[in-house]
C-alpha cells in the first residue's frame, strides 16, 4: 500500500492540468518576445559587451525608455534566453546564455533568420486555417492563406524568396557539418555531387569547403538559382525535379521530400536515380531529413520531428515527415534496391543513403 488513493492521483493529475494548460494557451509569447529581442538586435549588443550590459546601457543603445525593455529582459531571462550577472559596479547587468548565442544576427550556428521566418506573417497566418486543411484533404492552409503555394510566392516575391533562403541558409550552415562529422564516409569517393532543391548553395559550398575533391552541382527553380551568388567549384543549374535531375556521381536531398505527397516524392526519387544511372552501384542518393517516430515522449530532439510535421501540414499542399517504414515504401516504389538510415548525433536529423 503506497498510501495515495486513486482520487488523489487523479486530484493531483487535474490540479497539474490547470498549470500546464498556460503554456498551450500563451505559447505562442516564447516565440513573439524571442522574435522582438532578436529584431532589436539585444543578442548581438550583449556580444559585443566584454561586460554584463545594465539596462539603462541597453536602453540608451537602443535609444528607447527602460520600461517596456526590463519586462521583456524579465520575460526572457526567466526562460533562459538571458542571464543577470553583477558588473564591477556592483549594479546587475545582462549578459548571453548558450540559448541566445543561437540568436546573433550572424553567428554561423545562429537561428535568428529561421526564427524570423517563422515568425513572419506569410508563415504564421495558414496556422489560422489548419482545422480546414484537416476537415478537407484537398484543402491547403497555405493556400487558403495566400490564394497560391509557398514556391509561387517566392517566385513572384525576391523579397520571400530571401527570407526563405536566409532561413534555410541558417539550418544548411549547422547541418551540412553536422552530416559531416557525424557519417564522415558519406561524402566518401564521391567525384561530383547535385543538390536537389539546393536553394542558394549554402549547402554546397560549406560540403566542398570540408570535402574539397567533390564539385557541386546546384539545382533549383530558375527564380531560385538566379539570385544564388557564384562560387568557384559550384555550377547552378536552374530547372524542375519533377522533370530531370542534372547528371552527378550522387544526387543529395535536404528537407526536400518533406514538402511532398508520396506519389510526387516518387517521381523526383526516379528523377535522382536515373541522374546518377552513369556512375553504375558507386551512385547513391543522400538524403537529410526527420525519421518520426510514435512514442518519444520526453525526447525533445525527436519531438522537432513532430513539430515539423505539423509545419508540414501547415505550410505545404501535401507534405509529412515519415517514419523510417514510409522512407522504405518511396525509395523501393522509385526503384532502390536498399538503404541505409543513420541517425545524426544531437540533432534531429537522419541521413539516409539510398542505393540502385
Ligand atoms: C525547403 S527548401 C530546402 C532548401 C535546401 N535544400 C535546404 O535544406 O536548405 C525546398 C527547396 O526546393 C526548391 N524547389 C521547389 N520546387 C522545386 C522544383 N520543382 N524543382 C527544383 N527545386 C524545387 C525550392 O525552391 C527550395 O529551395
Ligand atoms: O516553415 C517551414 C519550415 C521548414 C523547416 C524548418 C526547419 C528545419 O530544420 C527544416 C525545415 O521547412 C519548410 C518547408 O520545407 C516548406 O516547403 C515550407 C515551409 C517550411
Amino acid at each position: 500500500m503506497t498510501g495515495i488513493t486513486k482520487s488523489d492521483a487523479a486530484a493531483k493529475e487535474t490540479a497539474q492540468a490547470q498549470v500546464d494548460i498556460w503554456r498551450f494557451v500563451f505559447g505562442f509569447t516564447e516565440m513573439a518576445v524571442t522574435k522582438c529581442a532578436v529584431e532589436l538586435g539585444i543578442p548581438d549588443i550583449l556580444e559585443n559587451h566584454a561586460h554584463p550590459v545594465t539596462l539603462s546601457e541597453l536602453s540608451s543603445t537602443l535609444s528607447c525608455s527602460s520600461t517596456a525593455l526590463f519586462r521583456i529582459m524579465r520575460f526572457l531571462k526567466n526562460r533562459g534566453i538571458f542571464k543577470e550577472e553583477v558588473t564591477k559596479q556592483g549594479s546587475m547587468g545582462y549578459v548571453q546564455t548558450p540559448l541566445s548565442r543561437l540568436l546573433r544576427k550572424d553567428g554561423d550556428d545562429s537561428l535568428a533568420s529561421m526564427l524570423l521566418w517563422q515568425s513572419s506573417s506569410v508563415i504564421i497566418d495558414p496556422w489560422h486555417h489548419l482545422s480546414s486543411r484537416v476537415l478537407d484533404e484537398k484543402t491547403s492552409a497555405f493556400v487558403c492563406a495566400h490564394g497560391k503555394d509557398i514556391w509561387q510566392i517566392a517566385d513572384e516575391d525576391p523579397v520571400q524568396r530571401k527570407l526563405i533562403d536566409e532561413a534555410m541558409a541558417c539550418d544548411t550552415r549547422r547541418t551540412v557539418p553536422a552530416v559531416i562529422e557525424g557519417c564522415p564516409e558519406v561524402f566518401d569517393g564521391l567525384s561530383s555531387v547535385v543538390n536537389v532543391g539546393g536553394g542558394n548553395g549554402t549547402a554546397l559550398r560549406k560540403l566542398i569547403e570540408m570535402c574539397p575533391w567533390i564539385r557541386g552541382i546546384n539545382f533549383d527553380l530558375p527564380h531560385a538559382v538566379s539570385v544564388a551568388p557564384e562560387c568557384q567549384g559550384i555550377e547552378h543549374v536552374g530547372g524542375d525535379m519533377f522533370i530531370s535531375v542534372p547528371k552527378a556521381h550522387a544526387a543529395f536531398l535536404k528537407w526536400i521530400l518533406h514538402d511532398w505527397h508520396d506519389d510526387e516524392c516518387i517521381l523526383i526519387l526516379k528523377n535522382c536515380r536515373e541522374a546518377i544511372s552513369e556512375y553504375g552501384k558507386t551512385g547513391k542518393v543522400i538524403i537529410v531529413e526527420a525519421v518520426i517516430e510514435e512514442n518519444i515522449k520526453g525526447d525533445k530532439l525527436k519531438d522537432v520531428g513532430l513539430m515539423l510535421d505539423m509545419i508540414m501540414l501547415a505550410q505545404t499542399n501535401k507534405g509529412k515527415e515519415r517514419t523510417a517504414q514510409e522512407w522504405t515504401h518511396i525509395l523501393r516504389e522509385a526503384g532502390f534496391t536498399r538503404h541505409t538510415i543513420k541517425n545524426i548525433p544531437s540533432s534531429a536529423l537522419s541521413v539516409i543513403e539510398a542505393y540502385p
